[in-house]
């Protein structure tokens, strides 16, 4: 969106809704809870930063639909990291709905319809689970359709809920967006009647929120997306300044608003603003040509290389183009008196354009990286002349502040971490970024000697949250007070609230994303915005520790009931045995085969680009970004192929077992030892016919077969030092986000060998790769620290299995993560009914039980499990 900073608007994911959406109706119809699982996932990658969830339709028990649901994505952390909003009509769904949620609820929603004392029932309900209302425009005389209406209906449930002490941040007015365009005279002003509205109720109710569901408005343009997307875009460009936070939109489905047709944007805005008496006949006349119309892209010309020196760094910079910043940044430097003013001018500025146009969702990281490269290269060039004149100290001088990172110990992901460094350090702050595995002791101890202002832990596996506890803790006993920032992917706002904030004295902020930290960090480094920034974070975390207090988990089947509930699959249906068992070597695997089975939507993920794989090239927002990022991919891949950068070794095998309780017995042929392999049980009570699920269930008691695999991706560390030696972050991280889509990609190969010809129970499969992506083949490959067996430390038993150290070159920290890092393992279940599912919550009956049949203290047993004990 053009001049406008939405980066606090929220985009609500409209998809698991029955009433909005067919697909997802059909499933839950149908019962398929794990497709429309994936629903809600897929939301949450696109972009979504609340989910709504409806389940309103005639013919189903919506509120056992809610509940099932609620509890299925409260189990995938990588859903319920964003908050839900629990939509229903009917009260009863809510208050079944608000039981099952995690963190803090929406209640979609609330009103007078049933007059003021009905209204605050439900509202003093809300507010017992701590939950956020959006309470609609709607009174006893019927929903308000003028800004008027809308006004009063909102200030008087304001002055109600307040008067019961509601916490007025926990409002979210809903004042209806309704269709523009009908035709019909009367609905000329309900854009600009919202609009207003909103403006007013933001002035009239301090501390409220305001929100609306925005597919109404374009109602009548149903067909014409690229109308319906441009009237989209152009009523938040003006509804977003005038107040508006949120909104419930399908967030690929917006421009950016400076790229709209300029006939086009105005057209909506002469609509929705109402400027003009036939403003909906021009446009319902102009909208017929764009019907099957795509956005077009426009190229830039290479004019810029005539420009002043200043414009064409920051062009440069802004562009991500390092081809020539060296003899600019000369031609800069031989114009100033001194070279630190070149630093000082032009190329902050153009820093400051770069910053701006990130902030303000104009820009992704993909290209912000490439910027800081070009920066990186500009000041390599200006740092012997700056020491030449003794300023070096000047330049540290420079710096908004100072912050060490560090991957924790045991772990060794740090794609995320460089890629924050970065951003902070383009944002003109000091980054010492002390690498992976990091004891907290050499975490400390940097700070220190740095005098650093912040220090920032990055992890990527579930142990590694537990060793952020212990930095915080040692922190707290080094008397620290300097703030501590926490992120990766199984980081979350509630598990630091819950675990990491309570462990240390000083600020701890979690930070969900890259996009996030310059913001972070710069009200933490601000004299007048620190304070009250430190004390608003705290007082969201105790409220989310008194609300798990509050609320009463769901609740566990014993041990003993959830075993007699177990998943009782054919066994007449089990894979025969394989073609060619026990254990096979993989050496040197064709990259070039490989690269035909990547699955780039993880990709883009990893540069915080939202979207599938390859509608994403076309993304009317990130569509640009995500095309040069995959070009910049494909060549680095053709140089890796071409010029054999990498190495890719594997090892799988197969053996006979038997299903023994929750453990799968091996039976090695040549030894007289079983080895167990203990999974964990789902505990949690299921509504109607389901199973407590254990992947032992997929392996028949009386014999069957079990399979195994380990892959990894060699040889990154050359060409990584060779990136990092020429100031080239960028391909650093582009090389490792393609080493672990090689590890993917080969994991995907390898499996599809082994049900083909290995084991060979699907000898003519024939599937392209997207339905490999979707795993649309019989069989699963789970892996240890994944849901269905989220305990880690099963990797030692199934590397011994395989002799992954020797076979394929891969080892374990004592955090159990792989190194190198590009690395999949897992086993294999040829069952057809194997599926994945999440084991969740577990009972003291399930840890005391799993610490026996693994030989271990309970200490250790439930360090393992701790994310599956809260
Ligand atoms: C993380 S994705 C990786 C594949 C994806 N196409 C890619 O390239 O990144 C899917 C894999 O995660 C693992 N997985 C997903 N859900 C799981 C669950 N509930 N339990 C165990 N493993 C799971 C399986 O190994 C599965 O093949």
């Amino acid at each position: 969106m053009s001049e406008i900073n939405t980066a606090r608007f929220v985009n609500i994911g409209e998809r698991t809704n029955v009433t909005g959406s067919a697909r997802f109706k059909k499933l839950i119809m149908a019962d398929d809870y794990t497709a429309a699982v994936e629903v809600a996932r897929q939301q949450v990658e696109n972009g979504a930063q609340i989910i709504d969830v409806n389940m309103d339709e005639g013919l189903l028990d919506a509120k056992a639909a809610m509940e099932t649901f609620l509890k299925l994505i409260a189990a995938e952390p990588d859903i319920a990291r964003v908050p839900v909003m629990i939509d229903s009509s009917k009260f009863e769904v809510i208050e079944a709905g608000l039981k099952c949620v995690s963190g803090k609820p929406i209640v979609n929603s609330i009103s007078m319809k049933e007059g003021e004392a009905a209204f605050l029932e439900q509202a003093r309900l809300c507010m017992l689970y701590g939950a956020a209302v959006v309470v609609m425009a709607f009174d006893e005389t019927g929903q308000a359709d003028t800004r008027e209406r809308k006004v009063e209906i909102c200030s008087r449930a304001y002055e109600l809920l307040t008067g019961i002490g509601f916490p007025p941040e926990d409002i979210i007015f809903d004042p209806n967006i309704f269709a523009v365009a009908t035709g019909i005279e009367e609905h000329d002003r309900y854009g600009l009647d919202f609009i207003e509205a909103v403006a007013e109720i933001k002035a009239r109710c301090p501390h409220a929120k305001t929100s609306g569901g925005l597919s109404n408005l374009s109602f009548s343009f149903r067909g014409n997306e690229t109308v319906r997307r441009a009237m989209h875009s152009v009523f938040l460009y003006h509804a977003i300044p005038a107040g508006l936070d949120m909104a419930i939109v399908n967030a690929g489905q917006l421009d950016i608003y400076d790229d709209i047709d300029p006939a086009l944007r105005d057209a909506c805005e002469d609509v929705i603003l109402c400027r003009r008496p036939d403003a909906t006949e021009r446009l319902i006349e102009l909208a017929e040509s764009y019907k099957g119309r795509d956005a077009k892209a426009e190229k830039e010309a290479e004019e810029w290389r005539s420009w002043p020196v200043e414009r064409r760094l920051e062009h440069g910079l802004v562009k991500g183009i390092d081809a020539h910043v060296v003899e600019d940044t000369e031609e800069a430097r031989q114009q100033f008196a001194r070279p630190i003013e070149v630093i000082e001018g032009p190329l902050m500025d153009g820093m400051n354009v770069v910053g701006d146009l990130f902030g303000s969702g104009k820009m992704f990281l993909p290209q912000v990286v490439k910027s800081a490269r070009v920066m990186k290269k500009a000041v390599a060039h200006l740092i012997p002349f700056i020491e030449a004149e003794k300023e070096a100290s000047g330049l540290a001088d420079q710096s908004k502040g100072r912050i060490v990172m560090a991957t924790v110990k045991g772990d060794v992901h740090d794609i995320g971490k460089n890629i924050v460094g970065v951003v902070l350090q383009c944002n003109g702050y000091e980054v010492i970024d002390l690498g992976v595995m990091v004891p907290w002791q050499d975490i400390l101890k940097s700070a220190a000697d740095n005098q650093a202002d912040i220090i920032g832990l990055s992890g990527l596996i579930t142990p590694s949250l537990d060793e952020m506890v212990t930095v915080a803790e040692e922190m707290t006993r080094a008397e620290l007070s300097i703030p501590l920032l926490i992120g990766g992917a199984t980081t979350s706002k509630v598990h630091t609230a819950l675990r990491i904030d309570p462990a240390y004295d000083g600020p701890v902020i979690h930070v969900l994303d890259a996009s996030r930290a310059v913001g972070v960090a710069s009200k933490l480094l601000s004299d007048t915005q620190r304070d009250g920034f430190v004390d608003e974070t705290a007082g969201e975390y105790a409220h989310v520790r008194e609300v798990r207090e509050g609320k009463g988990q769901s609740p566990l089947l014993t041990l003993e009931e959830a075993r007699a509930n177990f998943y009782d699959a054919f066994q007449s249906d089990k894979a025969a045995p394989p073609l060619e068992p026990g254990v096979h070597v993989f050496d040197d695997w064709d990259l070039a085969d490989l690269r035909e089975y990547i699955d780039w939507t993880p990709f883009f993920r990893a540069w915080e680009l939202h979207g599938n794989y390859p509608a994403i090239l076309e993304d009317s927002v990130v569509g640009e970004a995500a095309r040069n990022l995959k070009a910049d991919a494909d060549a680095m891949v053709d140089k890796i192929v071409a010029e054999k950068w990498l190495l890719a070794k594997g090892v799988c095998g197969f053996w006979p077992c038997a299903r023994d309780g929750d453990d799968v017995t091996i039976h090695l042929p040549e030894q007289e030892e079983h080895v167990v392999l203990p999974f964990l049980r789902q505990q949690v009570k299921k509504s109607r016919d389901r199973a407590n699920m254990c992947l032992a269930d997929f392996i028949d008691p009386a014999g069957d077969w079990i399979g195994g695999f380990a892959v990894g991706i060699h040889g990154i560390e050359s060409h990584s030092a060779r990136f990092k030696d020429d100031k080239d972050d960028y391909s650093d991280i582009l090389l490792k986000a393609l080493a672990d889509r090689f590890a993917e990609a080969f994991a995907e190969r390898l499996h599809q060998h082994v049900r083909t010809d290995l084991w060979g129970y699907a000898p003519g499969e024939q599937l392209t790769n997207e339905a490999l992506i979707k795993e649309q083949y019989r069989g699963i490959r789970p892996a240890p620290g994944y849901p269905a067996c989220p305990d880690h430390s099963l990797k030692p038993i199934l590397f011994d299995l395989l002799d992954v150290p020797n076979n394929a070159g891969l080892t374990l920290t004592e955090s159990f993560a792989m190194y190198p890092t590009a690395a999949v393992s897992g086993f294999y279940f040829g069952h057809p009914e194997a599926q994945y599912f999440g084991v969740a919550r577990i009972g003291r009956d399930q840890l005391e039980d799993y610490a026996r049949r693994r030989g271990v203290d309970m200490a250790t047993a439930e360090r393992w499990l701790r994310p599956n004990l809260d």
